[in-house]
């Protein structure tokens, strides 16, 4: 069946998906907010971007939010975790009953920060939200050539609702978008999977020095995971799983996941599972330490793991030493400004209790 899919946030993510889901047979509209950063004239132009080498049309583009949202089934957000407040607020005039809201991206307990956000305004709207691990895409759009990459496909994207209740009934209409979706527990099941909090921050601000120096042409995945920096990644992935075995998810390693993911292929460490991976060794990046490979990653990332670790009861020296060494190199307090737990309204919950409040809707 033949979705009606708007598309918020367009940057590599969007417009990557807004290719694919066309596609794939759906309608889709690209919305561009009116303070992008990106030069998306091509497309306004003409309707088309070129995917992987062809050119598709999509079925609309769009500066104004409502038009971008109005009878369509599916809403989906590709943007960073730091603008959820921001773009649920812009959404929430525009939401309609019955839509289903996908935040496809970077999950950092989203849905439940877009619903508090819902409740906050007294938008009483029939929605339903959730959550992936991590974008469906390992992407890159270039606005000169007016090309979306699509690199890779997550193969085994976990997804949640808020609350967990509904991830069966939005499986069912997600699953026409994208066949790599599998259902997780709920919204801190995802949030524990989202593979860049471990890959990011910590190697990126042990090379602070080389990527002052070397600007664009750093790579991180290539050459800022070494043999001493993956061993960062090791202790956070630990700390991580102890997470998941308190909270009773699963437990598979980062090397485990990213293979299942297609991320990574078989090797004999970490390291040259990062090195090699034919999905991110060619991905340039980050330029400067401002980037969301460490911004994001911190303040939406680590800091919220570190508060859930807090809640249940799992001691997390090593993310809190990223998030302290990331905020002196920034000159910021990210234990203060990021996500945690009791922003969300979330206090003194063990795991049980945790786990128990994702599956209703605590946040009335
Ligand atoms: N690209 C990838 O390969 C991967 C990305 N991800 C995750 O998915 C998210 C989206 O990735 P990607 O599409 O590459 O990101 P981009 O930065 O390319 O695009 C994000 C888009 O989000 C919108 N946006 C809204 N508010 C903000 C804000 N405050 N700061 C920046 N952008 C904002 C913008 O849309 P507009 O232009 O309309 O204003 C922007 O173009 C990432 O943040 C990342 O966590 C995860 C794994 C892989
Ligand atoms: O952000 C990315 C590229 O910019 C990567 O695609 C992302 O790190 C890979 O995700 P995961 O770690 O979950 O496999």
């Amino acid at each position: 069946m033949v979705l009606k899919i708007s598309v918020i946030g367009a940057g590599n993510g969007g417009v990557t998906a807004a290719a694919d889901l066309t596609v794939k047979g759906h309608e889709v509209t690209l919305h561009q907010s009116a303070n992008s950063s990106n030069d998306l004239s091509r497309i306004e132009e003409t309707g088309i971007i070129n995917f992987n080498g062809k050119p598709v049309r999509i079925h609309k583009f769009t500066k104004d939010v409502g038009d971008a949202v109005r009878g369509n089934d599916v809403i989906m957000l590709t943007i960073p975790a730091t603008a959820v407040e921001p773009i649920a607020e812009k959404l929430a005039p525009c939401l309609e009953d019955g839509q289903y809201i996908l935040i496809n991206s970077a999950s950092a307990m989203s849905s439940l920060r877009f619903k508090r956000v819902l409740n906050n305004m007294k938008r009483d709207v029939d929605v339903k939200i959730g959550e992936t691990m991590s974008l469906t895409y390992a992407s890159r759009y270039h606005q000169a050539t007016n090309e979306a990459v699509l690199i890779s496909y997550n193969e085994h994207n976990l997804f949640s609702a808020f609350p967990s209740r509904f991830t069966e009934e939005m499986l069912e209409v997600l699953s026409r978008m994208y066949d790599h979706l599998k259902p997780a527990k709920n919204i801190i099941e995802t949030t524990l999977n989202n593979g860049n909090p471990e890959s990011h921050p910590g190697p990126s601000i042990l090379n602070a020095g080389r990527i002052d120096y070397a600007g664009e042409d750093f790579y991180l995945y290539k050459e800022g995971i070494t043999e001493h920096t993956v061993n960062v990644i090791h202790k956070i992935d630990e700390e991580r799983k102890r997470m998941c075995e308190a909270l009773e998810f699963e437990a598979a390693s980062k090397s485990e996941r990213s293979v299942r993911s297609g991320y990574f292929e078989e090797a004999d460490s970490l390291q040259e599972q990062y090195n090699r991976s034919p999905v991110l060794k060619d991905i340039a990046g980050p330029a400067n330490l401002e980037n969301r490979y460490v911004t994001e990653d911190v303040s939406n990332g680590l800091v919220l793991w570190a508060s859930i670790g807090d809640e249940i009861g799992v001691e997390t020296p090593v993310m809190d030493a990223v998030i302290t060494l990331t905020g002196a190199l920034l000159r910021k307090d990210y234990f203060r400004e990021g996500v945690t737990l009791s922003k969300l309204g979330i206090e003194n919950a063990d795991a049980g209790r945790l786990n128990s409040l994702m599956e209703y809707d605590h946040t009335r």
